[in-house]
């Protein structure tokens, strides 16, 4: 809430506040508030950019609500404009939700020129100043050419040297942090657990789902593949589950969704690609399968729970592969206040050589055993068909044994 009096001054501003914290809010409302009423002659006045297509959407489901009552023409461009009039009525929208790709080859193609945005969002700002967005950002910025533009960015996690490069780009900015830098909510109750190696992560996460777990549950997996072939193991043990990665189609993405929101599914397994801003509601456990690989993705993916205050609960599980990449995610869980062993207090610094050298290589992980790959159907009574409960039964207590 402190960032709305800064932006209605129309301030550029660099906001780091904890995840669920409700900053999509503090930038919505006082730049609707700036914008007044809608404007065909000023052109388009307010740019959101977000670094993922379901961030993007869930952007503008809340500035539609926000928005209620007053006419302002809002445009989510999630495909390219591709006859010369949707070009032209890009211009005529008041307020513009994007991703960054979408809009650079709109720039690219002159089918929208950015000199009238009077404000400018860059949410999830220090992944939008990452390798790999950094090109397209600096682009989008430097052509939003108005001269009373205001900027601001937002995000839960600010790396040292994104601080010090949002710093070049901002003019005469304010800089607002709520709580600790890379903060961890403290309606999070984290854990940490050693499950040895990759089929001890199946046995310890078979284990949690046999004791009881509070669902809806999230959980992460480094890729793809890894995705997929969780999916299959849990199905096959009687889980409602599905799977959500860049594989899925928007219209199966969107369902899922759904799905997760009205109790249907119970367990998500997705990629980092849901890992940032996406506001799943009542989330109560974030499990970690594979070690996430900064400190930035431990506090996003966590941060699909305990949001707005709620209690959630995170689970991380780690093997012997992932020893290099435990620290620094100890010492944010330290810093919250976590509880662990004495041994993890005491985890040695890695050179620079080798921090370097891991930064962007992910663990070589051993395959998820699939069960089952056969056409699953699910139930009424919530099994699956074509699956040998007792068989699984069997299976996971001689394997928890
Ligand atoms: N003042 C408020 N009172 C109650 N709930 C709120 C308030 N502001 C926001 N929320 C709710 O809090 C939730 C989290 O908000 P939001 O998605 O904006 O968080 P965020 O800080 O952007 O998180 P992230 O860093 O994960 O993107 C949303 O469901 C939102 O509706």
């Amino acid at each position: 809430m402190e960032a709305i009096p800064i932006l209605a001054a129309q301030r550029d501003l660099l906001a780091c506040a904890p995840t669920g914290s409700g900053k999509t809010l503090a930038f919505l409302v006082p730049i609707l508030h700036a914008l007044k009423a809608p404007s065909r002659a000023a052109g388009l006045r307010c740019l959101i950019v977000s670094p993922t297509r379901e961030l993007a959407s869930q952007i503008e489901r809340h500035v539609r609500e926000l928005a209620a009552g007053k006419p302002f023409r809002i445009a989510f461009l999630d495909k390219p404009a591709a006859t010369h009039q949707q070009q032209q009525q890009l211009h005529h929208h008041d307020i513009l939700i994007v991703t960054p790709m979408r809009l650079v080859k709109a720039i690219e193609q002159e089918a929208l020129s950015l000199s009238t945005v009077q404000f400018l969002v860059l949410d999830e700002a220090d992944r939008l100043m990452e390798h790999g967005f950094l090109e397209q950002s600096d682009l989008i910025m430097s052509s939003c050419t108005h001269p009373k533009l205001c900027t601001a960015l937002f995000s839960a996690t600010l790396p040292s040297h994104i601080d010090q490069l949002a710093a070049h780009v901002l003019k005469d900015s304010i800089r607002l942090t709520i709580g600790a830098v890379n903060a961890i909510p403290p309606n999070i109750t984290q854990e940490l657990l050693f499950a040895g190696s990759e089929p001890g992560k199946l046995i310890a996460l078979r284990q949690r789902i046999a004791a009881g777990m509070d669902f809806p549950v999230l959980i992460f997996v480094q890729d793809v593949h890894r995705a997929n072939d969780l999916y299959k193991e849990l199905v096959y043990d009687g889980i409602r589950v599905d799977v959500i990665h860049r594989e899925r189609s928007n219209a199966q993405r969107e369902q899922i969704v759904e799905d997760l929101r009205t109790g249907v599914l119970w367990c998500l397994i997705c990629t980092d690609l849901m890992a940032r801003g996406v506001d799943f509601k009542g989330i109560r456990l974030v499990i970690n399968y594979d070690f996430p690989t900064s400190v930035a993705t431990y506090i996003h993916r966590i941060g699909r729970t305990g949001r707005a205050g709620m209690p959630g609960k995170a689970l991380t599980l780690f093997t012997r592969d992932d020893g290099d990449r435990l620290r620094p995610i100890v010492q944010v869980m330290l810093q919250s206040g976590t509880e662990l062993p004495e041994w993890l207090h005491k985890l040695p610094k890695l050179t620079r050589q080798r921090k370097q050298a891991i930064r962007h290589t992910p663990v070589q992980r051993a395959h998820i055993r699939a069960g089952f790959d056969g056409k699953v159907k699910l139930l009424p009574n919530g099994k699956i068909r074509g699956v040998n409960y007792r068989a699984i039964k069997k299976r996971t207590a001689s394997e928890s044994t």
